[in-house]
């Protein structure tokens, strides 16, 4: 049995769960897994930061209602978040990267994950900022330094749309993709679908967890356009970069607009995708788009998201679930754990004292 010494670098709603699930699941994962979690460093920019080289109690973090600067007041802690020394000098074996997504130059999480990769460091992360803008340069200091870069919770929340494309669709030659790829944005236009308005509808998602920080992002489109370059860079091999990508989102859509496609047996979604054109370059866009009901992605419904991938063996394989939420996200971590548990590299486990 091994335990995975864990640095936690933003504390918010999905890391927050991870803890939770720690707090809780550490003996089903010894049992079912063969590894068990241990949080010897959190570091949050409302909190501040804390390190505990034997491990944080998982439940105390996540039941003690800290204020502003609150791990001031812990062993080992300070009311300052300070990233670069705790991702540096903790004694982690993986650093969980789950602050808010920058859209615009993935900052600071792309120094984040630089800053544990170049410490010996794995990383796991739910942030879409450091995949879609500097992925090919922190899989190669992943390499580099023998550690994993693992980022499945960065499309599709807990739903395992890069592992499943990348292992179990090889050799299908997926050619194109086209998807809902945000969660609150699909909720609010089936909020709006039910009479609400649009600003209430956000508000709703921003309480379930759905929403980025600024939720801007998600109804103009800017974290699907992140999507669509992770997905076209993973699955097509393509090297866009956000701004390749067309971009709008739903804000301009009225509920007169929703109710009119209503009366047209459609629905209004927005929909992000990307195609090998026939020179060999790679197109991605997104856009909101009316479906007529018949159409696969019209009954995708709320926080879920959807993907139909178009491959030249198989023609069309859509993988449909969570593509938002904390729990869901927190999941994903999980599963990049796993992944590199299963990769047993010998370097970083500890057995089980
Ligand atoms: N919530 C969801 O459904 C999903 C979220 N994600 C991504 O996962 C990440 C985390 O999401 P949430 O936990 O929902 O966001 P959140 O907004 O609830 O939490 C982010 C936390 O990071 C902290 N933070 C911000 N900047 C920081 C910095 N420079 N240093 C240290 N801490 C900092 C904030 O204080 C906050 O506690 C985001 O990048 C988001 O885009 C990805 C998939 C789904
Ligand atoms: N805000 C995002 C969260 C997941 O990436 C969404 O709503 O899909």
């Amino acid at each position: 049995m091994k335990i995975y010494n864990i640095a936690l670098i933003g504390f918010g709603g999905v890391n927050r769960a991870l803890a939770e699930l720690i707090a809780t699941k550490n003996p089903l994962w010894e049992q079912d897994l063969g590894f068990r979690l241990n949080i010897v460093a959190v570091s949050d920019l409302y909190l501040g930061s804390v390190i505990s080289p034997n491990g944080l109690d998982a439940k105390t973090l996540v039941e003690a209602n800290f204020a502003k600067g609150g791990f001031g007041g812990l062993s080992g802690g300070s009311a300052e978040a300070d990233n670069e020394a705790i991702i540096k000098t903790a004694p982690a074996d993986i650093v969980v990267e789950a602050t808010f997504t920058n859209p615009t130059d993935g900052e600071p999480a792309v120094s984040h994950c630089r800053w544990a990769l170049n410490s010996g460091k794995h990383v796991v992360t739910t942030n879409k900022g450091p995949v879609a803008i500097a992925a090919r340069e922190l899989k190669a200091l992943a390499e580099a330094n023998s550690v994993h870069f693992e980022y499945e919770g960065s499309v599709m929340s807990g739903t395992p749309v890069i592992r499943m494309a990348e292992k179990t669709l090889a050799g299908a030659e997926i050619k194109g993709f086209e998807g809902i790829l945000n969660g609150t944005s699909n909720f609010v236009l089936g909020r709006m679908e039910q009479g609400l308005d649009f600003a209430s509808a956000v508000a709703e998602a921003q309480a379930l967890g759905y929403a980025e920080a600024d939720p801007t992002a998600d109804v103009e489109g800017f974290d699907v356009r992140l999507k669509v370059v992770i997905l076209a860079n993973e699955l097509l091999g393509a090297n866009l970069k956000p701004e390749d990508v067309a971009c709008n989102g739903i804000s301009k859509l009225s509920t007169s607009d929703i109710r009119a496609a209503a009366k047209a047996e459609s629905r209004w979604k927005l929909v992000g995708s990307a195609v090998r054109n026939a020179d060999g370059t790679i197109t991605g866009s997104v856009a909101p788009k009316q479906l007529a009901l018949g159409h696969p992605l019209a009954g995708v419904n709320g926080a879920t998201n959807a993907v139909s991938l178009n491959t030249e063996l198989l023609g069309p394989v859509t993988l449909s679930g969570p593509g938002a939420g904390r729990v869901e996200t927190a999941f994903a971590l999980l599963s990049d754990i796993v992944a590199i548990h299963n990769a047993h590299s010998p370097n970083f486990a500890k057995e089980a004292a």
